[in-house]
């Protein structure tokens, strides 16, 4: 009997970096991906050239968070995996509001995550014992706490504790987990000055880059045992 069409890949995100490169490494793999994104990247028009499904969306609404969900109801009927790495690293700063930099942070790392979850249960169940996976990306700060992204680092703990919740509600088709980076990645305007701060905080001293992030997910998707639990990614950090 001929091997069953494999359900789609669904990355929040997917526009750059490390969504992107998660986006990239499964269509390789000839693995079909939906991936939603914000802004409208060269990177999409080449993702959809490589087979990609590439869904417009705004989560900075729960009508937008349930639209995209919506829309991808209507482009397949199952789903092998929901990758929630989209995010915003939002500081406290006088250029924004407390309230309006509360507001933001929960409502792309938890009003997202919560509604797409229920959204694409029914897409996720039916294919078997630990068939799907669930991946929440979280962050080094869940543990520690930040003085500077105070409210990014409390929506990542609230996601951090979704994933034992949904965890326990999804079992055992599901498989729900966590990745919990430190530095992965610099951004293009980190100068030298933070770049070697930056890299002073871990006992490896580098930003690996993606494909520690790629790798991990991959062992978590072959795992038919794993859930509920989060990954640290930080380069032993804490011990530091
Ligand atoms: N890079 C790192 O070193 C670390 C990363 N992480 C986590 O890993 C994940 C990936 O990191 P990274 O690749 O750097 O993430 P980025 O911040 O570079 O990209 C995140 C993506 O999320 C999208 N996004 C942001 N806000 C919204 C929104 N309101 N609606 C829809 N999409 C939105 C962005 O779209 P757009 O481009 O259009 O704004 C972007 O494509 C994140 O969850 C991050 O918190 C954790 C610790 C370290
Ligand atoms: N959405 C994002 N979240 C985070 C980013 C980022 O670029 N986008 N970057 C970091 C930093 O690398 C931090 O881990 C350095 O200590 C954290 N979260």
């Amino acid at each position: 009997m001929g091997k069953s069409p494999d359900r789609p890949i669904l990355i929040t995100g997917g526009g750059r970096r490390i969504g992107l490169a998660l986006a990239h490494h499964f269509l390789a793999q000839q693995h079909p991906v939906i991936v939603s994104y914000r802004t409208r990247y060269p990177a999409i028009d080449v993702l959809e050239e490589a087979g990609g499904v590439c869904i417009e969306a705004d989560f900075c609404t729960d009508e937008g968070i349930l639209a995209f969900a919506d829309e991808v109801k209507r482009r397949t009927t199952s789903l092998r995996a929901v990758l929630h790495n989209a995010s915003a690293w939002l500081g406290e700063s006088p250029a924004h509001a407390p309230q309006d930099v509360l507001s933001a942070m929960l409502q792309i790392h938890v009003h997202a995550p919560y509604l797409l979850n229920f959204a694409f249960e029914p897409l996720l169940r039916g294919s078997g014992h630990a068939a799907s996976d669930i991946i929440h990306f979280t962050d080094y700060v869940v543990e520690r706490g930040s003085d500077k992204h105070i409210a990014y680092a409390a929506s990542k703990a609230a996601l951090d504790n979704m994933t034992r919740s949904f965890a326990k509600k999804m079992a055992p088709e599901v498989k729900v987990n966590a990745i919990a980076p430190s530095l992965i990645l610099f951004n293009e305007g980190d100068d030298a000055a933070y770049r070697q701060k930056a890299l002073s905080k871990s006992l490896m001293k580098i930003a690996p880059g993606e494909k520690e992030i790629i790798d991990l997910v991959d062992y978590l998707l072959t795992s038919c045992y794993v859930t509920g639990r989060s990954f640290a990614v930080d380069g032993g950090r804490p011990l530091r």
